[in-house]
C-alpha cells in the first residue's frame, strides 16, 4: 500500500462508563473508499465523529495527511469535509444562501457553490428554501457542503439515507468520480448494496467492535453478497 493518507489507531469511546466504540484501527491510501457497515447503534456515527475531529476519543489517535488531531486540530479539520447524519437547517435560507454561508466560513470562492449544487443536481432549485426540500434533497445539500472545500478526506454519515434509487445510483457515480479526482472517502451505511457498489473496502461494526474487514472483492470471492458476509461475521444465519 502507498503511504496511508488516513490512519486510525486504536480508537475507543466510552460515555458514562459505557463502551460505545472499542479499539478501531484502519489505514487508507489516497483515493480509496471505505464503508463502515453496521446496524442501528453499531457505533458508525461515533467512529465518524471522532475521525472528523468533532468528538474526542477516549483512547486512540486519528491522523490525516500526517496531521495528528491531538497536535493540530484546526489544520487537521481543514483536511476534512464532513456530512453529518442529521442537521437542522435555518428556516429562512435558500439552498444557495445556505451554501454561500458555509462557503464564506470556509473561505471558499462563491463560484464553487454553483459547482457543488450542480454535482448533486440541485442547481435548478437553488433559490428555494432548504426547509421546503424533501429528506433526499436535504441529504444532497449536506453532501454538497461536505465537498465545498475539495477536502482530501470526505466523511459521510449515512449518505444514502432518504435517497431514491436514481439518486442512490447517482451518489455511487459521484463517489467514483471523486475517487478518480483523488479524494479519499469514508462513509457509513446499513445499506450493504451501497457499500458493495461504491466501496473498495468495508469494516463491519457490531456493538462498537470491528467484527470483520476486507476488500469488497475479497468478500465477494467468498460470499454471494455483502449481506451474506456481514451475517457470517456476526455469526448469524
Ligand atoms: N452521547 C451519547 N451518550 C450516550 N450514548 C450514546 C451517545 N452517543 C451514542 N451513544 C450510543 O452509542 C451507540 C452507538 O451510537 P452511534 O450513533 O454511533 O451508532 P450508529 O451505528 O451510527 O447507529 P445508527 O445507524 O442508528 O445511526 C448507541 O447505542 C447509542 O445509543
Amino acid at each position: 500500500m502507498d503511504e496511508p493518507i488516513v490512519r486510525v489507531e486504536g480508537l475507543s469511546k466510552q460515555i458514562k462508563q459505557q463502551s460505545i466504540v472499542s479499539d478501531i484501527s484502519f489505514s487508507l491510501s489516497k483515493g480509496s473508499i471505505l464503508a463502515l457497515c453496521g446496524g442501528n447503534g453499531a457505533g458508525k456515527s461515533t467512529v465518524l465523529r471522532m475521525l472528523a475531529g468533532i468528538m474526542q476519543p477516549t483512547t486512540g489517535e486519528t491522523i490525516v495527511n500526517n496531521i495528528r488531531w491531538k497536535h493540530n486540530r484546526r489544520l487537521y479539520c481543514q483536511q476534512i469535509g464532513y456530512m453529518p447524519d442529521d442537521y437542522a437547517f435555518n428556516h429562512g435560507l435558500t439552498a444557495e444562501e445556505t451554501m454561500s454561508f458555509w462557503a464564506s466560513l470556509r473561505k471558499v470562492h462563491k463560484k464553487r457553490v454553483g459547482e457543488v449544487l450542480a454535482m448533486v443536481g440541485l442547481e435548478n432549485v437553488r433559490k428555494k428554501r432548504v426547509t421546503t426540500f424533501s429528506k433526499g434533497m436535504r441529504q444532497r445539500v449536506m453532501m454538497a457542503q461536505a465537498m465545498l472545500a475539495k477536502p482530501l478526506l470526505l466523511i459521510m454519515d449515512e449518505p444514502t439515507n432518504g435517497l431514491d434509487p436514481f439518486w442512490t445510483r447517482e451518489f455511487i457515480k459521484l463517489l467514483k468520480q471523486l475517487k478518480q479526482d483523488g479524494s479519499t472517502i469514508v462513509f457509513s451505511t446499513h445499506q450493504l448494496e451501497a457499500a458493495e457498489n461504491a466501496a473498495d473496502t468495508v469494516i463491519f461494526l457490531n456493538h462498537g467492535r470491528n467484527v470483520g474487514e476486507g476488500s469488497v472483492d475479497s468478500f465477494l470471492d467468498r460470499y454471494e453478497n455483502l449481506y451474506a458476509a456481514f451475517n457470517d461475521c456476526l455469526g448469524l444465519e
